[in-house]
């Protein structure tokens, strides 16, 4: 019988090697495809702190994304790894200066940090998602521990967490971990995964 965590780096290794495999066309439509649909959203539109990424490893770009919301006078803040493996949210605007982490993704230099509760809208990046929400990411629990104190509070309130992955990232079901913090919904390319909430909690945020 495989172990829960033997499940975990089987559907990890998987899902990399699916989202890698996309062409620079398909992450290119799809890119611009998530851009237009949570350009229009309320999570979107009502957030003034966003939180991004810079794609790695075959992730949906959020670049087009990122780019919209300056152009609506937003913040966006990109993590930077702390040493407790949590994270933290620095600035990132045109022209700011970045240099890579121990884990090669670059990361602002020089800014003030925010701690995540901060943020209003967090589009967090992820390896597999499911319909309840559940995430399972490279595997540093960095996500997990940065928002764990969202286990304590409503689940839909403020930051709302948001996954952003290519429609082939689904899995029927990802095996939870007691310290995964569930998210809100998740936008791909083929448009937003609502997850296990009401159609009135999910209408506030698509
Ligand atoms: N774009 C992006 N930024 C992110 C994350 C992410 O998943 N995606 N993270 C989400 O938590 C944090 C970084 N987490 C990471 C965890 C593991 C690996 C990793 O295993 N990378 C290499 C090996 C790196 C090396 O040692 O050189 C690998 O591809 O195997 C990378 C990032 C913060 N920033
Ligand atoms: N709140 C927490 N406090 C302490 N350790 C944690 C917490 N959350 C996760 N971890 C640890 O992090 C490790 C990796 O967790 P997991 O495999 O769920 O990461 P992940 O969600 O795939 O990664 P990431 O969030 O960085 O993308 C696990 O060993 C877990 O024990």
């Amino acid at each position: 019988m495989a172990s829960h965590s033997d499940l975990r780096s089987r559907l990890r290794r998987a899902m990399r090697q699916r989202r890698r495999a996309l062409s620079p066309r398909e992450q290119r439509l799809a890119a611009a495809r998530l851009a237009k649909l949570v350009s229009r959203s309320r999570s979107f539109l009502r957030a003034r702190h966003i939180a991004a990424y810079l794609a790695n490893d075959g992730e949906l770009d959020p670049a087009e994304l990122v780019a919209m919301a300056w152009r609506l006078g937003k913040r966006v803040y990109l993590p930077v790894l702390r040493r407790d493996r949590s994270l933290r949210f620095a600035l990132y605007r045109p022209g700011t200066i970045l240099r890579r982490n121990p884990l090669g993704i670059p990361e602002p230099v020089n800014t003030r940090l925010l701690p995540p509760s901060r943020m209003d809208c967090v589009f967090m990046p992820l390896v597999a998602f499911d319909t309840q929400g559940n995430r399972l990411g490279m595997g540093g629990g960095f996500y997990d521990r940065t928002f764990a104190f969202l286990h304590r509070r409503h689940r839909w309130g403020r930051p709302l967490l948001i996954g952003l992955a290519h429609g082939c990232q689904q899995s029927p079901e990802v095996p939870a971990e007691s310290w995964d913090v569930a998210m809100a919904a998740i936008a791909t390319d083929r448009g937003f995964v609502a997850t296990g909430q009401t159609t009135e909690q999910t209408r506030r945020i698509v």
